[in-house]
């Protein structure tokens, strides 16, 4: 047990365990009655009181993914309650901020062969959370919870010590998985790998410590082919596949585990993703060789706060964590380097033109290559932006990107834009954390993220490695309580702000390019679902939303007196709105049920209709009842069906055939 002090920031000399000057965190004892109240009626666990709401996205029946060993992340009956860990904050220690990677050689912290992987890289130096975690994952035994800045290393920070255990332990096991590190999104997922085989060029001796991406969307039989071949010593995974995998296979591979990571952690320990990483963690703990409490875990994000030991509940070993934090418990967890900005418009539509506004000035007063991200809320209106977007900037490449794409072209897409010099990657938030993208001038944000952490980690897509970056937020007035929220929650204050007010010129412009108004129509019902289910966490009032939606339907079309078609058992079950406000925002008459007939017998322009199929796990994530994803699902429920735009040549839409 550490001997704790009370110290006020007395930095700790040396990291001994025994002389760690601490400060303990206020222990936050789950009470009884606390657990009892995420307990459903039938005694099983559940969020929000309504099972259904978990399991409701047409998942596979989840008990045949159960690994072996673990059951429901449920806990029966009489089964002792999650324990806490002891969560131990690390006080800043000054000469943490001396750590070199040299030195971390020549302390014989870490081995020659993995010095010359990592020298190779070529950075100028370690960044704090790489001096301020490495030793202490090697030097001491306990659970570490990590917190740093998006863009500040952290891949390495855990990288490197996993890397060191592989090299000391080579002898012992050598054909076992002794690292799985656990990614919230495919995409992180490979990137993580990637970084890994970056380890393996830079030194071929690493080669022998194989890794391995286990995630959805790629093929099952192929992986498991792989596993049995390579004998990885790492494997980087997304929750679902993991448990596919570790249900047939845990005793083969799986018992010599002595690291869990769990990158992007706060995400993964949320509702949606918690119980399955329960699973993990119990079933790995119980077919462990070396015993149920062996295997150390590592916590990785931008955003954990003081509910880290709560959300870890049940998931770390060791009864006590350090956590290691790289940024004060004041400071806004935003990268400083970020230039934030917000741009407020009147209404809705107005709001469609401001980003595209900012582009257009951006291309004509700057020469120089345009390299930008652009968050959008839902997948139906990622597709739908970026047809506006080819048909006004012919010349730039768009990226289109979401959970609804197959996987193999997500991946050649990812590729392409980490290697382009210019474009624009239209994204939803399966975009939003821990992706890589070099060069990245600014993020631009068209309405609010969908959980409030992602608006930390969608604006750190830029100001990545040390370099600076911008973003900016294009809200409409009925979404600033948004703001409120982020200051308050996030401590996060965007002062730079201006007004935007759409020009003539600019709706004729956005019009002249909105060709598929069904396309236009889902896209805005899909915005409707999601603003419903973030109305109370951002403390929207969602008859005003609505009506800013719906009217936008005809501004854009230039008819402002055309309404948008939407019966009123959809404005009522979907988006809760009743009486009369339905009547006037919305068109419920027959002329709608028409219309809607009319379009989805459209003949086939001769455009591509890509018939998503509605599984939900299709979104990137490979498992995921949480309650914000439900919006994606809702949403994305719409974008079962797609007519391409007609004119498509005009821009070289990156086609990652
Ligand atoms: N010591 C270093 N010096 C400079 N750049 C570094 C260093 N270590 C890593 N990088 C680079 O910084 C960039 C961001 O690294 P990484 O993706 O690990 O950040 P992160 O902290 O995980 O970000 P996020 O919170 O968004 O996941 C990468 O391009 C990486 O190569």
């Amino acid at each position: 047990m550490i001997s704790a002090l009370f110290a006020r920031n007395v930095p700790a000399r040396t990291f001994e365990v025994s002389k760690l000057v601490v400060r303990v965190c206020a222990l936050r004892q789950l009470s009884d009655e606390g657990r009892q109240s995420f307990r459903g009626r039938d005694g099983n666990r559940s969020y929000n009181g309504d099972r259904s709401s978990r399991g409701g996205y047409g998942r596979n029946d989840r008990n045949s993914r159960r690994p072996t060993g673990g059951h429901r992340g449920t806990r029966l009956q009489g089964e002792p309650p999650l324990r806490l860990s002891n969560v131990v904050r690390v006080a800043d220690d000054q000469s943490s901020k001396d750590i070199t990677l040299d030195g971390l050689h020549q302390s014989g912290v870490i081995d020659k062969e993995l010095h010359k992987a990592v020298s190779r890289m070529n950075f100028e130096s370690l960044t704090p959370v790489q001096q301020k975690t490495i030793k202490p994952i090697l030097e001491t035994e306990h659970d570490v919870i990590a917190r740093a800045k998006t863009g500040t290393g952290k891949t390495l920070a855990f990288l490197v010590p996993i890397f060191e255990h592989l090299i000391k332990t080579r002898t012992e096991s050598p054909s076992m998985v002794k690292c799985v590190i656990v990614a919230p999104t495919r995409d992180l997922a490979l990137q993580i790998d990637s970084e890994i085989e970056k380890l393996h060029k830079n030194n071929h001796a690493l080669r022998k410590f194989k890794s391995i991406a286990l995630i959805g969307g790629s093929n099952f039989q192929v992986a498991i082919k792989r596993m049995f071949k390579d004998t990885p010593n790492i494997v980087v995974a997304t929750p679902g596949r993991l448990m596919d995998v570790m249900s047939k296979f845990s005793d083969k591979f799986f018992k010599h585990v002595d690291f869990k990571v769990l990158d992007e952690a706060d995400r993964l320990l949320e509702i949606g993703f918690d119980e399955d990483l329960r699973d993990i963690s119990k079933t790995l703990n119980s077919i462990n060789a070396t015993g149920p409490e062996h295997i150390r875990t590592l916590l990785f994000s931008a955003t954990l706060g003081d509910n880290v030991q709560k959300l870890a509940a049940g998931i770390m070993n060791r009864k006590e964590s350090l956590f290691l934090d790289t940024v004060d418990v004041n400071e806004p967890e935003a990268h400083e380097k970020i230039d934030q900005r917000l741009v407020i418009s009147e209404n809705f539509a107005s709001n469609l033109y401001a980003p595209i506004s900012a582009i257009k000035n951006r291309l004509a007063t700057n020469n120089e290559p345009f390299k930008a991200i652009l968050f959008v809320p839902t997948v139906k209106f990622t597709k739908f932006y970026c047809t506006i977007l080819e048909r006004l900037f012919p010349s730039l490449p768009v990226y289109e990107f979401h959970g609804k794409i197959d996987q193999r072209k997500r991946t050649k897409m990812v590729g392409l834009f980490k290697r382009a010099h210019e474009g624009i990657f239209v994204c939803t938030d399966v975009g939003a954390r821990g992706m890589d993208f070099p060069g990245v001038e600014e993020v631009l944000q068209l309405g609010v993220p969908s959980e409030l952490s992602n608006y930390i980690h969608r604006i750190g897509r830029t100001a990545r490695g040390g370099k600076e970056g911008k973003a900016t937020i294009y809200l409409f007035k009925d979404e600033l309580p948004f703001i409120d929220t982020l200051a308050r929650e996030k401590n996060v204050k965007i002062v730079d702000q201006d007004d935007y007010a759409v020009n003539k010129d600019e709706i004729e412009e956005f019009n002249s390019c909105l060709r598929d108004e069904f396309m236009f129509r889902e896209s805005l019902e899909s915005m409707l679902s999601f603003y419903k289910g973030c109305e109370q966490a951002y403390g929207f009032y969602m008859p005003k939303v609505a009506r800013q939606i719906a009217n936008s339907y005809g501004q854009c079309l230039m008819q402002p007196e055309k309404k948008m078609p939407i019966s009123r058992s959809t404005a009522s079950m979907r988006y809760g709105l009743k009486g009369r406000i339905v009547e006037e925002i919305f068109d419920c008459g027959q002329s709608h049920r028409e219309s809607y007939n009319n379009e989805e017998r459209l003949p086939n322009r001769g455009n591509k209709t890509r018939n998503f199929s509605n599984r939900s796990n299709q979104g990137g994530y490979d498992s995921g009842r949480r309650v914000s994803r439900q919006r994606w699902e809702s949403n994305e429920k719409f974008d079962n069906k797609r007519f391409r735009s007609p004119n498509r040549g005009e821009n070289p839409r990156i086609d990652y055939n």
